[in-house]
């Protein structure tokens, strides 16, 4: 199997062209080449597939093999390899995602290869049904309730960009126990499909420090569908402004909650090295 390894701020996936490769058990393949010692070493695998409602069709699954709806960092990254590879030609696109259909704006720098990209991500989506979340109402929005875990009270607030996020805001989040309650909230019973976690530091009401615990990876460098997430959650708990920086471990984000109502993320894609392997 041919394949490229990618990264968006340091989130990295194991990305094969099915425009010409052919992948039968996407589950395992992404259990096999996400292994860091036995494998390539990455976050999961994603195929770059052709779509007969937009210009690419994107599928991610987890280093855990779980499939995802939606991967912020890896749709930018699709997008640079669609430009860069001669899928498309254009500089603004569509990809399908199991969120929808995304459209997606790339910039590219002085060697004519995509640099960063902006992606309009949609509607948040923030109902209980829609995250989704047990409980009720079901229409009703979670944003900071409590919610204990081994003695500690979190405040949180869950989103859906297409997949589930759970936003906790905290005060020292570098020496935050990531490792220790991400887990424990990812497979909580208010989950019924586990959910991504957020841990928030706010500096300013225009700038934050997230680490990210994600569902089916473990802590990642970055997650752009949580970064997402973030953006809306402090507008929604009048933490932050609407426009925001966001430093995630492996690089920055920008966020815009728009007047539109849809939340557009801004940045970087970076391909690594492509190579073949044997599945
Ligand atoms: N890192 C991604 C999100 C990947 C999927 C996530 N772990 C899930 O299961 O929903 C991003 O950049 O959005």
């Amino acid at each position: 199997m041919k394949f490229t390894k990618m990264h968006g701020a340091g989130n990295d996936y194991v990305y094969v062209n099915c425009f010409e490769e052919q992948v039968d058990d996407p589950e395992q393949v992404a259990i096999k080449v996400s292994n860091r010692n036995f494998g390539i070493g990455s976050d999961g695998l994603i195929l770059i597939m052709p779509s007969d409602k937009a210009d690419v069709r994107m599928r991610m699954f987890n280093s855990d093999g779980s499939e995802s709806e939606m991967c912020g960092n890896g749709i930018r990254c699709v997008a640079k390899y669609a430009y860069d590879h001669g899928i498309v030609s254009n500089k603004e696109i569509t990809a399908e995602t199991g969120a929808g259909i995304l459209t997606l704006q790339l910039f590219t720098g002085s060697t004519g290869t995509v640099e960063r990209v902006r992606v309009n991500m949609g509607k948040p989506r923030l109902t209980k049904a829609e995250i989704p979340m047990a409980g009720t109402p079901a229409d009703g929005r979670t944003v900071g309730q409590p919610l204990n875990i081994l003695h500690t009270t979190f405040a949180i607030t869950c989103v859906s960009m297409g997949n589930p996020h759970c936003v906790i805001f905290v005060d020292d989040v570098e020496n935050f126990q990531v490792e220790k309650y991400g887990p424990l909230i990812e497979n909580h019973e208010l989950f019924p499909r586990r959910t991504n976690v957020e841990f928030v530091q706010i500096i300013s009401r225009t700038e934050v420090r997230q680490r990210t615990w994600e569902r089916g990876a473990g802590e990642t460098l970055a997650c752009g569908t949580g970064a997402s997430a973030v953006c809306i959650a402090g507008a929604l708990n009048g933490l932050t402004e609407k426009k925001i920086l966001n430093h995630l471990s492996g690089g920055d984000l920008e966020l815009e909650w728009a007047d539109d109502g849809c939340l557009y993320m801004t940045g970087p894609a970076t391909e690594v090295f492509s190579g073949e392997i044997a599945i």
